[in-house]
């Protein structure tokens, strides 16, 4: 793993440092990029629910400021997470502002206690919130989830959520609920979300998911029986593609595609892919 970004525990009580400007709809950036003055924004009147230290980038300070609702700075505009995905040859930068989306989005759910109502504050030493009248913490939430490529041979199945880009297929995925294994779940959601059954599922690898909190839990499964029935609310279309002629394919940093590309690899004797950290 790269040491541009590393994740740390900063008082936001101090001054200085830079600072990037989170809301709903994305990050604040310029023609500099995402990372502010923080002492030159505090002097705007922006909307401001939480301030959170985040972590160094290239050895510098980085706080948070995450805002009610987008503001108009002049010279910047704003642009979301996935966008800064998409383009960002530089990993590290995405992994930083994946993780000040999370933060942000978990403090600014949070400001109030779910068990009593009053208001919560940073814990000093963890990363959590706690209620300033009945003590209880609130941690970062991350939501488990499996992701499955399951195949038959030279074929891949692969489905469409309608709220995919137009013509990309991808493997499935979903939720793991209170109570289950991760290889519950695996087999659960292919069940419900297509009706076929699989044998053993073998994990992969994990890629944390800033979308908007999943933890993907990669798994490879082998088709057993049955025939293809879609879930009408999850899946909009969903069959068995040749690996000789494949749809349009999830994200290239996607662990969706990583997991496609891995198979293709072994079968067609191609050089393995590497999962972007
Ligand atoms: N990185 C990747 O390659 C990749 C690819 C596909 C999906 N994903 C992610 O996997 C996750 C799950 O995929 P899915 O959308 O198919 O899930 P899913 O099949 O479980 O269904 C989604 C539905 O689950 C419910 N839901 C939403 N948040 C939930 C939560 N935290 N716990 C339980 N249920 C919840 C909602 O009703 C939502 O419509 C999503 O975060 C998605 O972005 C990542
Ligand atoms: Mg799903
Ligand atoms: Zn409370």
């Amino acid at each position: 793993m790269s040491l541009r970004w590393q994740p740390a525990l900063l008082d936001p009580a101090g001054e200085g440092g830079w600072a990037v400007v989170h809301c709903q709809q994305g990050f604040l950036f310029d023609a500099n990029g995402v990372l502010f003055p923080r002492a030159w924004l505090k002097r705007l009147e922006l909307p401001l629910l939480s301030e959170q230290g985040l972590g160094y980038f290239d050895g510098d300070e980085v706080f948070l400021l995450e805002l009610a609702h987008p503001v108009e700075v002049p010279g910047a505009a704003w642009q979301g997470l996935r966008q800064f995905m998409m383009q960002d040859e530089d990993s590290d930068r995405f992994r930083m502002l994946g993780f000040a989306a999370q933060i942000g989005t978990w403090a600014s759910h949070h400001r109030f206690c779910g068990s009593c109502g009053h208001r919560m504050r940073q814990h000093p030493t963890e990363r959590a919130m706690q209620c300033e009248s009945c003590g209880i913490h609130h941690y970062p939430r991350i939501s488990p989830s499996m992701i499955v490529l399951v195949t038959r041979g030279d074929e891949l199945l692969l489905a469409r959520s309608p709220r995919f880009a137009p013509g990309v297929y991808s493997t499935l995925a979903g939720f793991v609920e209170p109570g289950e294994s991760v290889e519950q779940c695996v087999r659960r959601e292919v069940s419900e979300e297509v009706g076929v059954s699989i044998r053993e599922p073998r994990y992969i690898c994990s890629q944390g998911w800033p979308f908007p909190h999943s933890l993907m839990l990669g798994f490879h499964a082998e088709y057993a029986s049955g025939e293809i029935v879609m879930q009408p609310e999850e899946i909009e279309d969903a069959g068995w593609f040749s690996i000789h002629d494949l749809p349009g394919l999830p994200a290239p940093k996607s662990i969706a595609r990583y997991l496609i590309e891995l198979y293709l690899a072994k079968r067609l004797g191609r050089a393995e892919p590497v999962l972007p950290g």
